[in-house]
């Protein structure tokens, strides 16, 4: 179970929200622009500065603020992968995947950063500077240096929409298959009902900084807008 709630104040917007989610499989954070799912993923990072928070993952309190328990950004056992893949341009893609490595800081960190190469299907990458790669190839790369962390939790905020539609089916398929081959929660930030669809099992849909419907996503994907389709 991961139980948040936060509330953030910013001059002309305001993110209020308190949620249980199931720390298994895609939950799928949707909204308009604007609405604040990008603010609730990096407070969940801990890259906001909430006017108070709270956050457990597993049983673990991450975060109280009425408590003063605050664990910062880089002790939290999570993978980002952002809208733009954010390597390391002046490092081959098997060194940015050692850096993620290198955050596990576990034994079996080799063995995340070889699972996470053969699940992005990148093996005939490593040896590539990051600005020989198309996009999707980068961003392909970005998530296996997610996964190279060892995460307990996966954030991916809009990972495919930077890329052009020829490069977001190419992508899907790896999505799909680290949802049914991982066994690590992933937060999935999208304003697309077409990869909602395809890749949730639970659904949170946020309006003006609240959320307005969440759960399971039988249940809850009427809310979507017609689709795009791809
Ligand atoms: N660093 C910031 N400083 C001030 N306001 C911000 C900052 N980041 C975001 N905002 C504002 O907070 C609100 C929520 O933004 P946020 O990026 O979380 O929305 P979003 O739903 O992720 O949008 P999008 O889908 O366009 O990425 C918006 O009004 C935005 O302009």
């Amino acid at each position: 179970m991961i139980k948040l709630a936060y509330k953030l104040r910013r001059s002309d917007f305001e993110l209020n929200v308190n949620e249980q989610l199931p720390a298994t499989g895609v939950t799928a954070i949707y909204g308009h622009s604007g609405c604040g799912k990008s603010s609730l993923l990096r407070c969940i990072a801990g890259l906001e500065s909430p006017n108070s928070a709270y956050l457990q993952v597993n049983g673990e309190v991450w975060e109280d603020s009425e408590k003063q328990i605050y664990l910062p950004t880089h002790k939290r056992p999570i993978g980002y992968v952002f809208q733009e893949a954010s390597l390391f341009e002046h490092l081959s893609v098997i060194k940015n995947l050692n850096f993620g490595a290198t955050r596990c800081g576990k034994p079996q960190a080799q063995k995340a950063l070889d699972q996470a190469v053969e699940l992005l299907g990148i093996e005939g990458l490593l040896n590539r500077m990051p600005d020989s790669l198309s996009g999707g190839e980068k961003q392909r790369v970005a998530i296996a240096r997610a996964l190279a962390v060892c995460p307990e939790l996966l954030l991916m905020d809009e990972p495919l929409a930077s890329l052009d539609i020829r490069r977001k089916r190419e992508i899907l398929p790896f999505l799909e298959r680290l949802h049914r081959e991982l066994d690590i929660p992933v937060l999935y930030v999208s304003h697309s009902p077409a990869e909602v669809r395809r890749l949730a099992d639970y659904l949170v849909i946020m309006d003006e900084g609240k959320v307005i419907a969440s759960g399971d996503i039988k249940t809850t994907q009427h809310h979507l807008l017609e689709d795009e389709g791809y």
